[in-house]
C-alpha cells in the first residue's frame, strides 16, 4: 500500500469531517443540551456594498457539500459579481450544517479569489488568448479549482491535464525548457523539429524561444526549422534577463514580419499580472498567466447566524435578519431584509430546497455572466 498524500479525501469533506474542532464541540454541546435551533445563516465578505467587486465562484462544490441535508439554500448565480451583503443564505436546523462551515467557506473563498483575478486579467487583455499556467504553484489536489476559476474569469484554456479530465476540456500548452535542454545546448532545432514530428496534428506548434540565446535569434531559427508548420513562438525570458520585455517582443514581431511571417503569433509567459498584460497586449497575441490567478488572495468570506427560531439575531458588527441583495439598472447594489419590497433585480436565487439541488451549473454561462456583470458595474 503506497503512503497516502497529505490530502483530505472527498468523502471526508462530504461527511463534514473537514471541519474545525470547535464545530465538533459545538455539535456535541448542542446534542448534550438537546438543542437544535432553526437558524438562518449567511455567507458574506462585507455587510454593506463597497463598490469593490469580486466574482462569486466555488458554488458547484458548495452545493455538492450541502446537498442531502434538511436545509434550504439561496445563493448568487455562479459568476455573478458581488460587493457586499450575503452571497449565500442557509436555512434549517443548525446541526444539519454546523460542521460544514469550514469546508463551505474554503470552497467559496479560494475559487472566488482566483476567478476574480482571472476576470481582471481578461478585462485588461480582452482580445488575447489567455492560458492558465498556475497549477504548479498550488497543491495538486486543487488544480481543477484553479483551472475552473480561470475559465470562469474568461480564460481560453489551461495547462493541467487531470483538471482537463475533470472539467471535460482538453489541456493545452506549449513546450517546457526541459524539452529544449534535453536535446543539448545548441540543438534547439532538433528539439523543435522532434516536437513537430511527435505530437498530434491537433497540437499547435508553439516553440519556446528563449532557452540559450537571444529571443530574436531563436525565433528566426524556429521559423526556419519548422517553416510553415510553425504556429507561434513562446517568449518566457527569465526575470534577470528581461530588460525591456516590450521592446524584445516588438523586435521579435518586427523580424518575423520582415520575413513574411505575419502568421506566426507571439505568446508571452512568466510572472504576468494586469500591469504586464497592459504593457504587452498590443504586441503579443497570447499570454500564459500562472501565479496571478493561482496565488490570488482568497475572498474573506464568513458564515454567520442572522436569525434563530424566526427572530433576528447576530453577533455585533453583523446585520441580523434574512437578507436579499438587489442590483438596480444603473449597476448599483443594495441589501435589504428578504421579506420587504425593494427595487432592483434580486440576486440570491434558490440553490437547494430541502437538500435537493434546484439549479444547473453551466461554466460558459457563468463566464458570460461574469463578463456581462463586469461591464455593468464598476469592476477594476
Ligand atoms: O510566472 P507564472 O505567471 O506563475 O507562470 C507560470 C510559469 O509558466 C512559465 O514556466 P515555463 O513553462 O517556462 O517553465 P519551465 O521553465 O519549467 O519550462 C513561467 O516561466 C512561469 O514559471
Amino acid at each position: 500500500m503506497p503512503e497516502p498524500f497529505d490530502i483530505v479525501t472527498p468523502e471526508t469533506i462530504r461527511e463534514g469531517r473537514a471541519t474545525d474542532a470547535y464545530f465538533e464541540r459545538t455539535v456535541e454541546t448542542l446534542d448534550h443540551a438537546g438543542k437544535n435551533p432553526h437558524v438562518v445563516a449567511e455567507v458574506t465578505a462585507d455587510q454593506f456594498p463597497t463598490a469593490s467587486f469580486e466574482v462569486f465562484a466555488g458554488i458547484a462544490d458548495a452545493a455538492r457539500l450541502l446537498a442531502g441535508r434538511s436545509i434550504d439554500v439561496d445563493a448568487l448565480a455562479e459568476g455573478r459579481l458581488f460587493d457586499g451583503g450575503p452571497v449565500m443564505s442557509i436555512e434549517g436546523p443548525y446541526l444539519d450544517f454546523a460542521r460544514l462551515e469550514t469546508a463551505l467557506l474554503g470552497f467559496l473563498s479560494q475559487a472566488s479569489g482566483m476567478a476574480t483575478n482571472a476576470l481582471r486579467a481578461r478585462r485588461v487583455a480582452p482580445d488575447a488568448s489567455l492560458l492558465s499556467f498556475g497549477a504548479r504553484h498550488v497543491h495538486p489536489s486543487i488544480a481543477a479549482v484553479v483551472e475552473r476559476s480561470a475559465l470562469l474569469g474568461g480564460f481560453d484554456g489551461f495547462s493541467h491535464v487531470a483538471a482537463g479530465e475533470l472539467l471535460d476540456r482538453e489541456a493545452s500548452g506549449t513546450m517546457p525548457h526541459a524539452l529544449v535542454i534535453a536535446f543539448g545546448k545548441g540543438n534547439q532545432e532538433e528539439a523543435w523539429t522532434a516536437f513537430d514530428e511527435a505530437v498530434a496534428d491537433s497540437v499547435p506548434r508553439i516553440t519556446l524561444c528563449d532557452t540559450y540565446s537571444d529571443e530574436v535569434d531563436e525565433v528566426l531559427r524556429a521559423a526556419d526549422a519548422l517553416g510553415e508548420n510553425l504556429d507561434s513562438v513562446r517568449i518566457d525570458t527569465t526575470g534577470s534577463r528581461r530588460g525591456d520585455i516590450r521592446h524584445i517582443i516588438r523586435e521579435v514581431r518586427w523580424e518575423l514580419d520582415a520575413r513574411g511571417r505575419e502568421d506566426v503569433e507571439v505568446f508571452v509567459s512568466g510572472g504576468l499580472d494586469p500591469d504586464a498584460l497592459r504593457e504587452l497586449r498590443d504586441v503579443a497575441a497570447g499570454f500564459g498567466v500562472g501565479g496571478y490567478v493561482s496565488n490570488a488572495d482568497p475572498v474573506d468570506f464568513a458564515l454567520d447566524i442572522v436569525a434563530i427560531d424566526g427572530e433576528p439575531a447576530a453577533k455585533r458588527g453583523k446585520l441580523s435578519g434574512k437578507k436579499q441583495v438587489y442590483r438596480t439598472d444603473d449597476g448599483g447594489h443594495h441589501v435589504a431584509l428578504a421579506d420587504t419590497d425593494s427595487e432592483g433585480e434580486p440576486l440570491l436565487e434558490p440553490l437547494l430546497r430541502d437538500g435537493e439541488l434546484v439549479r444547473e451549473f453551466d461554466l460558459d454561462a457563468a463566464t458570460d455572466r461574469a463578463r456581462a456583470d463586469a461591464a455593468a458595474v464598476d469592476f477594476a
